[in-house]
């Protein structure tokens, strides 16, 4: 029998996987969120690892002795040390088509939260009021706005086709992007800065890197046009949330619709809570029943692929060859 770790799963049991995997003679065992020790203790053992937010550093990682892949339940790899995955010749794989309209579709919610102050009028109606919630200046009209979409990748572009449907100015930045992919869907491409100077919203689909890491703080907030909105559902580390704080609070940021938050969960209290012009969602834009159960398929199939000793698809961090001898060669 071979091992499947699974760490910090949020569903109810390991069913799905224990269904595709058992009869391959895989053990599927879960390790609970923050149960670090018990996780380090078990890695040795592991063939395979499935991770959904757990760290996965360098220290988790050189404790797998034999693993063969590790696999992400999501898109974003931040939570895994691409680097030292690669020194012991693990492959690291994510499942990158999951949810993909779910989290363009929340964008949308969040945006249009921002601009129609859906959540405030809800309860100032429910607080017994009646009327506008806020100064008429910050209900706004989006066909009349410029949008920054930050990451033109399988996000940032379905969020940009949705919202070419309400006839605002759409600016892309992304290091990656084609100019003619870009006009063709309706948008411009231009540096960060310019985007940031020009727009009246910027919302954020590029991913958790070093590149990336507090891409918005102190003096790109300050680039920004005064009151512009940001819309964020890729990392909350991409945003410095300090400097993010401070703007909301000075006024310099009108308005902050927010998926994920550094850190995650927030203390209760935190200051930027209270604050009237920020919404937080607690990281939910690619749920659905659908995107859930093709996740929990799509990466036990990758851990069966694995198994048959199959090329694996959706390897993000360069590592092709057969995992376990390129493993044995670096230890
Ligand atoms: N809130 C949530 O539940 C979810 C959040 N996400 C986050 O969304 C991110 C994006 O997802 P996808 O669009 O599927 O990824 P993707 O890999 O298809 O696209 C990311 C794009 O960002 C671009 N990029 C890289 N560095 C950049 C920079 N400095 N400035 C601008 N663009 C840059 C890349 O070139 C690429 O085109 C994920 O990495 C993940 O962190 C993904 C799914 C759910
Ligand atoms: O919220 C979830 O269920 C996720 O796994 C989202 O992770 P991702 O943002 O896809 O990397």
């Amino acid at each position: 029998m071979s091992r499947l770790i699974v760490t910090d799963y949020t569903f109810p049991t390991l069913e799905v996987e224990q269904r595709r995997l058992t009869p391959l003679g895989i053990a599927v065992e879960g390790v609970k969120a923050g149960e670090r020790a018990e996780l380090l203790a078990k890695l040795p053992t592991a063939d395979f690892v499935l991770t959904q937010f757990a760290k996965l550093d360098a220290e988790a990682i050189d404790r797998m002795e034999k693993a063969r892949v590790i696999v992400r339940y999501g898109i974003g790899v931040d939570n895994v040390d691409l680097e030292a995955a690669k020194r012991r010749g693990i492959p690291v794989c994510n499942v990158p088509d999951y949810c993909i309209d779910e989290v363009a579709d929340h964008t949308l919610a969040l945006v249009l939260s921002a601009t129609r102050r859906v959540v405030e009028n809800a309860n100032f109606v429910s607080g017994g009021k009646w009327g506008l919630p806020v100064p008429v200046t910050d209900m706004r009209c989006l066909k009349s706005m410029t949008v920054g979409v930050v990451g033109f990748g399988r996000i940032g572009r379905e969020v940009a086709s949705r919202l070419s449907n309400f006839k605002c100015r759409l600016l892309v930045s992304d290091p990656a992007a084609k100019a003619a992919d870009v006009e063709e869907a309706g948008c411009e491409l231009t540096s960060l800065e310019n985007l940031l100077v020009n727009s009246d919203l910027v919302t954020l689909h590029c991913p958790a890197i070093p590149a990336t890491r507090h891409l918005i703080n102190f003096d790109t907030l300050d680039a920004m046009k005064p009151g512009a909105i940001l819309v964020n559902v890729a990392r909350g580390n991409i945003v410095d949330t300090s400097a993010m704080y401070e703007a909301l609070k000075s006024g310099k940021l009108g308005f902050a619709a927010l998926d994920v938050f550094d850190p995650e969960p927030p203390a209760p209290d935190h200051p930027a809570l209270a604050l009237k012009n920020v919404i937080l969602h607690s990281h939910i834009a690619s749920a659905s029943d659908e995107a859930v159960l093709k996740l929990r398929s799509d990466a036990a199939a990758i851990v069966a692929l694995c198994n048959e000793g199959q090329p694996l698809p959706n390897i993000v961090n360069g590592v092709t060859g057969p995992a376990r001898f390129a493993a044995m060669a670096v230890s």
